[in-house]
């Protein structure tokens, strides 16, 4: 047998308008963990895809163990060992994590399902693995890294010996990815070999033994990683150095544009999410609300927004009480927000790019005639615009159905109509969420012109080097209250983790 566990070779595939996978070859050693690195819809999740039988390469070979394959679908990916864990988590929420385990792979015998038997080999599989599982558990109740381990058993439970992770720390807290990082170690050493796709460069510096890199569609090479560095990579990903500090002038911040006095949101328990929370934030400046994910900042971004109203306090925007205003009103008002679950409350999936771009101002005279009729020509022109200068990358430009389009692209687009709407308080929660490393560093630029051109930018994030760099207030959050206010160079990373943890805390 060969050194590879799979290779695939010379892989083209094609969507309407575009080729995702262009000649690629990728081979994976047996025993190694191989990421793969390349801008927002390079076709990484694509090749992956052909890989786990969800779509089928029109050119190009795969091979097991050195011999060709056919996979059809996920059922032939699975009977020849090959798992995968999605970007979106697949899991049946209102069942438990033992049945979402075993389920279509249940063990029977003689017409009986012998659930004792599939326990015993889940428990000792999250035993050998320390994946720390509650079997009994209700998938609704447990947190997002529960929700990925228990994907990873499927895949340990079903023997899998090649097991595909598409970006899977987008959605982890810090110390979850760091677990994860040690259970894919501990995956490798046993002889699993693993496919790893992340943006996060420190990510694939710190597991991985070989990184291949994709652009537009095709294969750039394959790297030792321990022969690379973090500017390389970067470089061979976009084609030109990507600067990873933030360039930024003082702020001069003026008039008080957001004005929040003892903000209070229920949660979804008896406790109240956000609990007598009051801050400002003012022209010309970025305030970023930080903490540990579920401390509340989700919540507090839903009573701003309108998306869930207050039990008490109250919101001024521009001097103007909104606090009972709708969500509409609200953004015509002047709040833009960029909202952390894009595909729940940022777009809709089902339409095409140019609705999406103009989903909050469809009805004014420019959009829409006076008999009520849709100006198409208008929007149509006004999408090409915003595609060109955020460069959003789809198949069929703005008619493309934003479901078919690649998560970093979506995200593009929802920033685009957020910060295209010329907003006076920009609310932009996670905006780098999974895209890639060129689309950070514009976004981040993005902000800082808003703030440069007198607006009041709202960031709440989790991503250290952004709280970090971007903002020129840090307030941190912990169980619903605000416990500390900084300037970003004032404090150092360890002193925030202090304050995010609830080890300290000041009167704010
Ligand atoms: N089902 C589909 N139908 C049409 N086009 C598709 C489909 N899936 C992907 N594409 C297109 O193929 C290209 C590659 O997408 P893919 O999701 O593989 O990128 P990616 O590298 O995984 O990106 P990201 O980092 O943003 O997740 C994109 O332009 C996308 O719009």
């Amino acid at each position: 047998m060969g050194e590879y566990a799979v290779e695939m070779l010379h892989i083209t595939k094609r969507f309407p308008g575009i080729v995702a996978n262009d000649d690629i070859t990728l081979q994976l050693k047996k025993g190694e963990i191989h990421a793969l690195l390349g801008e927002n819809g390079a076709g990484k999740s694509t090749l992956m895809s052909v890989l786990f039988g969800l779509y089928q390469a029109e050119e190009g070979e795969i091979r097991k163990d050195g011999k060709k394959v056919e996979i059809k679908n996920p059922n032939d990916a699975n009977a020849l060992g090959i798992g995968m864990v999605h970007q979106h988590f697949k899991l049946v929420e209102c069942f438990s994590v033992l049945d979402n385990i075993i389920l279509g792979a249940e063990p029977v015998q003689g017409g009986f399902l012998k659930k004792d038997e599939a326990r015993k080999k889940v428990m000792e599989l999250s035993n050998r693995y320390h994946l720390q599982i509650d079997p009994d558990a209700k998938v609704e109740n447990i947190t997002v890294g529960m929700q990925q381990r228990t994907e990873i058993l499927k895949m340990l439970y079903r023997d899998n010996e090649i097991l595909i992770f598409d970006e899977p720390t987008a959605v982890l807290t810090v110390q979850e990815i760091e677990e994860l990082m040690q259970i894919m170690k501990g995956l490798a050493k046993e002889g699993k070999s693993i496919l790893f796709i992340s943006h996060k460069l420190n990510e694939i510096m710190e597991v991985s033994d070989h990184c291949t890199v994709l652009r537009k569609g095709k294969y750039v090479g394959t790297v030792e990683t321990k022969d690379t560095t973090p500017e390389k990579l970067s470089a061979m990903m976009v084609g030109r150095n990507v600067s990873f500090k933030v360039e930024k002038k003082p702020a001069e911040p003026g008039d008080v544009v957001l004005d929040v006095k003892d903000m209070t949101v229920a949660g979804q328990n008896k406790k109240d999410a956000v609990q007598d929370v009051s801050f400002q934030v003012r022209k010309g400046e970025i305030v970023c609300i930080t903490g540990i994910d579920g401390n509340g900042q989700t919540e507090l971004v839903y009573g701003l927004s309108g998306l869930e109203p207050l039990k008490s306090g109250s919101i001024h925007m521009n001097g103007k009480d909104i606090t009972k205003a709708s969500v509409r009103e609200r953004s015509t008002s002047g709040m833009s927000h960029i909202p952390e679950d894009r595909h729940k409350h940022g777009l809709v999936l089902d339409y095409s790019l140019e609705d999406n771009l103009v989903l909050q101002r469809y009805f004014e005279p420019q959009f829409t005639s006076k008999a009520g009729l849709m100006k198409r020509k208008e929007i149509r022109e006004y999408s090409d615009r915003l595609i060109e200068e955020y460069d959003i990358r789809s198949g069929q430009g703005s008619s493309t159905i934003v479901r078919s389009m690649s998560g970093g692209n979506q995200q593009k687009a929802i920033i685009a109509r957020e910060i295209d709407k010329n907003p006076d308080l920009l609310i932009a929660v996670q905006p780098t969420r999974g895209v890639d490393i060129g689309a950070i560093e514009s976004i981040h630029r993005q902000l800082i012109e808003q703030r440069d051109a007198g607006k009041a930018v709202l960031l709440v994030s989790l991503e250290l080097d952004e709280v970090m760099d971007v903002p020129d207030r840090i307030l941190v959050m912990y169980e619903g209250r605000l416990v500390g206010e900084f300037k970003p160079d004032e404090v150092t990373v360890e002193e925030l983790g202090l304050y995010m943890t609830g080890a300290k805390k000041q009167e704010v």
